[in-house]
């Protein structure tokens, strides 16, 4: 029973690059569901299958809030900056897209009573874990797909102490896999990191902003080489340098099919 729901909504799932982007462009499930309904559903005669039983807005946890530093929030609005001004001066969407952040991977696909079931449980993203506002990962992310990179704001807090008074490095490490596996997702569909390779260069300071810089550097078949410097805000301290490997995947195989 279960592995027929599987099946049934992974006929949805080769769509998750467009699903993906629909999704994540939008600010409420309800508008989102819209799009993806119209885009995808109604074309495969499936319109009146309306099984999802959540109508809750999604919650971008990457927004500002209370607990971030002046400095995160100002590299926060440098960069929010840019998007907005290519925005208004295209009038679409601009080079640069401040991308929001949920606290599960999945959750807001729309794939009927099968996903539903996977939603129910408690899983959650690693990153998104924790309730308490600047306890541990306070990070936002924006990508330019135009020049295949993205920047990710990160503010550590006191509980990802790994050295005293320092970050510990499982926790750039983590911090290294969204970036790039983010910026490998959003140009090539669902991945896994098959390889991450640290150097730390430089120790992080607990509550203090450092800044991810990945970028893609080559795609050869199914895989995707992308790597990461972790800086100071100012780019002046080299904290920590990356390369990855993301293998593009089809969502079945998670699934067992
Ligand atoms: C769940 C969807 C996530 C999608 C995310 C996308 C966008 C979302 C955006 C935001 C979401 C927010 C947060 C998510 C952010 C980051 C994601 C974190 C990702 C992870 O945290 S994920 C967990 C850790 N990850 C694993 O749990 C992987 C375990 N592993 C495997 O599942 C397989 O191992 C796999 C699938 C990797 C490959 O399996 P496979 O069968 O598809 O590929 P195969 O073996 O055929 O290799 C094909 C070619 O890659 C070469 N190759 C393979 N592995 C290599 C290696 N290690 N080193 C060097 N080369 C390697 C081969 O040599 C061959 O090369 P060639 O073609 O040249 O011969």
């Amino acid at each position: 029973m279960l592995r027929r729901c599987f099946q049934a909504a992974l006929r949805f799932i080769p769509h998750w690059p467009a699903l993906y982007q629909d999704v994540v462009s939008q600010q409420t499930v309800g508008k989102s569901l819209e799009i993806w309904q119209t885009a995808h559903w109604n074309t495969r005669g499936l319109s009146k299958m309306s099984l999802w039983p959540f109508s809750v807005k999604s919650r971008d946890f990457s927004q500002p809030n209370a607990s971030w530093s002046a400095e995160m929030q100002d590299v926060y609005n440098r960069y929010n900056a840019l998007c907005e001004a290519e925005t208004e001066e295209s009038g679409k969407t601009g080079t640069w897209r401040k991308l929001p952040s949920y606290n599960r991977t999945l959750k807001y696909v729309r794939g009927g009573v099968c996903l539903s079931k996977i939603i129910q449980s408690k899983s959650r993203l690693f990153t998104r874990n924790i309730k308490d506002l600047g306890a541990a990962f306070e990070y936002v992310v924006f990508l330019n797909q135009q020049e295949k990179r993205c920047v990710c704001v990160f503010q550590p807090g006191h509980l990802l102490e790994g050295p005293p008074g320092h970050v510990h490095g499982g926790a750039i490490a983590t911090m290294i896999d969204t970036v790039t596996g983010t910026l490998a997702g959003y140009l090539a569909g669902p991945v896994m990191t098959a390889n991450l390779n640290i150097n730390y260069r430089s120790p992080v300071p607990l509550g203090s902003v450092v800044v991810l810089h990945s970028a893609l550097d080559r795609v050869e078949g199914k895989k995707i080489f992308v790597s990461c410097r972790v800086t100071s805000t100012d780019e002046s301290k080299l904290h920590t340098e990356a390369t990855a490997l993301f293998i593009a995947f089809k969502m079945g195989y998670l699934f067992g099919s």
